[in-house]
């Protein structure tokens, strides 16, 4: 371990040489007169003080004072050599460190939870900085003054010397046999943190979700059980770091004692002049010193042994595949994008795409659809070279993509994700992020299209405004339209966007759509959406459905085939939400669509129709909260919703059962009866729902008791 640690704290130096090498000399000097400054005793005492010799004494005072004087003189060059050495390293390593992640694959990020990563940085890169400056100091100090201070004790007095050897054994077989365990505490304790770190993290991003479904006490819980298993690891460490000091000093003072008697009776016997022994004593008390510091070290050594390879582990996560240099210049000729039998998946076991064989012609526009999870983001991710197939491969205008200058072709492309990630900044960096030497003017220009421009200018300090945390002081429709704004402005070839409209209202969505139909003149335009009526005028619409390719071609052409398209269309269909976004309404034929509806007279339908209410929500707010008691049922005429099950178990303390969509309804179940909610219902999106009643319905139903029976018989076969 020891050789491991200082084989890698000399090659974090080596880009220093001389400075390292001006260090360990000035270093060197200092040493050199600490450790044989006790000499000078013996000189002292025998040479000058019993033989009462003044002139010997004054010479010997300046020859100690001037040595003294250049020692300290070059002790105060090695600090600033050592600061300025440490500092370095730190820049270096956080440097490589952060150089290596900019260049890591992107699934590593989705397997490892950030608190590691950052703990990187805020863990070990300290506690290298920390071992650097205690073993580079009083490690390196230590060692000297004992090598020197051993060899000069036995010019001394050889018989002593030995005891004092055979001591030192004494006092590091405690450290050498403790050392293990205390490594093993150490890696425990430095995971114990990242996961606390983590979980903090996750705490202040969770805010409103936490306060939403009131679930403060379940988190203290929680994290209180985390402190406890943290607090046992905590205080094993501490004891193991402290028997790993206490022991060495037992044994040194059983040392002490042996070396007091034993000197004192040599010099009783005459076999050791007093000088000698007066510099044997100071000398072997700065060599305690030194062995009682080299203890020090030794849980710094352990500590950064830990530290060094845990970051040896993030070096080694894998790099993005290698691309090729091919700089195929999409401006020229506009891309034309297939898929030849592509499979994939993110884990062994399962696929997530399977043979996904499609063609989207240059200057096109195609929609990705489906149902939630069928892999209409992965193939977005694909194109972007995020990830590889693993059976067949992707072709831009006829190019394998891997054979691409993968910066260049990304530069091509401007992407709109579900969830767009502002930086800490201005608006105006944000925007420009995607074209750094764009103007202001073509800046605001692209907010102009993005509809954000009026917004901005609203703010008083507009462009200049900063963003706060990752966006939080915009909305989410507002953030989608700066990273649509970021798209605008590079002005791609491609322009892939994925649920690029989500969190928008409608009249925003119609219009940023209508944008969208603009842009898409003269580039390729991939577009993936669960709003089937955004994308009715797509060139092409690839349906997708548990990661296969179920359905192809316009519009007008699936609907009149009645496939898995048809099924979705309908879904949707017949469900309208008013450009303001605050009023639903759902048509009679849409309602006879729903199971427990079906075959009734559309008469009663209409009169069902107008008993429905607009409820509107906020994304990522709680709808449905488990143990509840239910009494409405949920339509979803606009938005995204995700269903979660708590589970303890699990790392966010609830596992997702499904996401609901546009066209979805949830808690039938209640309209048949009052039992209490099985799982809880939160907005992805901002959601528009149209809400029906129990009790108003069975008002209705009361006065049809034909369609009661039916209804409650349907309800209870959902139900089973
Ligand atoms: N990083 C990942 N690691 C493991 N599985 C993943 C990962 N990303 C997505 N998946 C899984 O791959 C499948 C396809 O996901 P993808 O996001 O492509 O679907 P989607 O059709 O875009 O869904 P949505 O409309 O909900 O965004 C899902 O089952 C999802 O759980």
């Amino acid at each position: 371990m020891v050789l491991t640690v200082i084989r890698h704290l000399l090659s974090y130096m080596r880009a220093y040489k001389p400075l390292a090498a001006f260090f360990f000399l000035a270093l060197l000097l200092d040493l050199a007169f600490l450790s044989l400054a006790p000499l000078s005793f013996k000189v002292l005492i025998d040479k000058a003080i019993i033989p009462q010799d003044i002139d010997y004494f004054v010479l010997i005072l300046l020859v100690v004072g001037i040595s003294g004087l250049i020692c300290m003189s070059a002790g105060v060059a090695s600090d600033y050599a050592l600061a300025k050495l440490t500092a370095r390293v730190q820049k270096d390593l956080r440097q490589r460190l952060f150089e290596h992640m900019q260049h890591v694959n992107i699934g590593f990020f989705q397997k490892t939870r950030s608190s590691e990563l950052l703990s990187y940085f805020s863990v070990d890169l300290p506690s290298i900085e920390r071992a650097m400056n205690s073993i580079l100091t009083i490690g390196i100090q230590s060692v000297t003054v004992v090598v020197i201070s051993t060899a000069v004790l036995f010019y001394l007095q050889w018989s002593m010397a030995v005891a004092i050897l055979l001591g030192a054994v004494l006092i590091f077989l405690g450290p050498y046999l403790l050392g293990r365990r205390a490594q093993a505490m150490n890696v425990l304790h430095k995971e114990q943190l990242e996961i606390m770190i983590g979980d903090l993290q996750e705490n202040i991003k969770a805010q409103k979700v936490i306060k939403g479904f009131n679930l403060q006490h379940a988190m203290t819980n929680k994290f209180t059980s985390r402190l406890q298993t943290m607090f046992l690891i905590h205080y094993r460490k501490n004891v193991i770091n402290a028997q790993l000091e206490r022991l060495p000093m037992v044994s040194l003072l059983l040392v002490n004692l042996t070396i007091i008697g034993l000197g004192s009776y040599l010099a009783l016997r005459g076999h050791i002049t007093l000088g000698a022994l007066v510099a044997f004593f100071t000398m072997y008390t700065s060599m305690g010193n030194s062995v009682f510091n080299l203890t020090f070290t030794i849980t710094a050594f352990t500590d950064v042994s830990v530290s060094i390879e845990r970051m040896q582990k993030l070096m080694q996560a894998p790099l993005e595949a290698a691309d090729g240099s091919y700089m195929e210049h999409l401006q020229e000729q506009l891309p034309e994008i297939r898929f030849a039998d592509v499979s994939f998946k993110y884990t062994e076991d399962r696929d997530v795409l399977k043979k996904i064989d499609l063609h989207i012609p240059p200057g096109s526009t195609a929609a990705f659809v489906g149902s939630s999870g069928s892999g209409k983001s992965t193939l977005v991710q694909l194109i972007l070279g995020f990830y590889e197939p693993g059976e067949g491969h992707i072709e831009i205008n006829r190019h394998r993509l891997e054979t691409l200058n993968r910066g260049y072709f990304r530069e091509q492309i401007g992407v709109v994700f579900q969830e767009n990630f502002l930086f800490n900044g201005t608006i105006l960096d944000n925007i420009r992020i995607s074209k750094p030497e764009a103007s202001t003017e073509e800046v605001i220009e692209a907010a102009k299209k993005a509809e954000i421009h009026d917004y901005i200018t609203s703010l008083p300090a507009r462009y200049e405004t900063v963003v706060l945390d990752e966006g939080a002081n915009f909305s989410g429709g507002q953030r989608q339209r700066l990273a649509i704004a970021r798209a605008i402005l590079r002005n791609p070839p491609i322009l892939l966007l994925d649920e690029a409209t989500s969190a928008l209202d409608p009249i925003s969505e119609a219009s940023i759509n209508r944008t969208f139909e603009e842009l898409s003149k003269n580039r390729t335009v991939v577009t993936v959406t669960h709003r089937l009526s955004s994308i009715t005028g797509a060139d092409s619409i690839f349906v997708f459905d548990q990661g296969r390719l179920v359905d192809s071609g316009t519009h007008q052409e699936m609907l009149h085939n009645g496939g898995y398209y048809k099924e979705l269309w309908d879904k949707q269909n017949g469900l309208s939400v008013s450009l303001s976004g605050q009023e639903a309404e759902i048509d009679g034929e849409r309602l006879a669509r729903l199971p427990f509806f079906r075959g009734i007279d559309m008469d009663v339908l209409k009169e069902i129709k107008g008993l429905f209410n607009t409820e509107t929500f906020a994304a990522g707010q709680p709808v449905i909260h488990a143990g509840e008691q239910g009494e409405k049922f949920y339509l979803i005429a606009r938005g995204r919703v995700e269903i979660t099950k708590h589970d303890p178990a699990a790392e966010e303390g609830k596992v997702r059962l499904a996401i609901l969509e546009d066209g979805d309804h949830f808690g039938e179940i209640a309209l048949l009866e009052n039992i209490p909610r099985t799982a809880d219902v939160t907005t992805i999106t901002p959601c528009v729902f149209l809400t029906l009643q129990r009790k108003v319905l069975y008002y209705v139903l009361s006065k049809y008791p034909e369609i009661d029976t039916r209804v409650r018989q349907t309800l209870k076969e959902r139900k089973n």
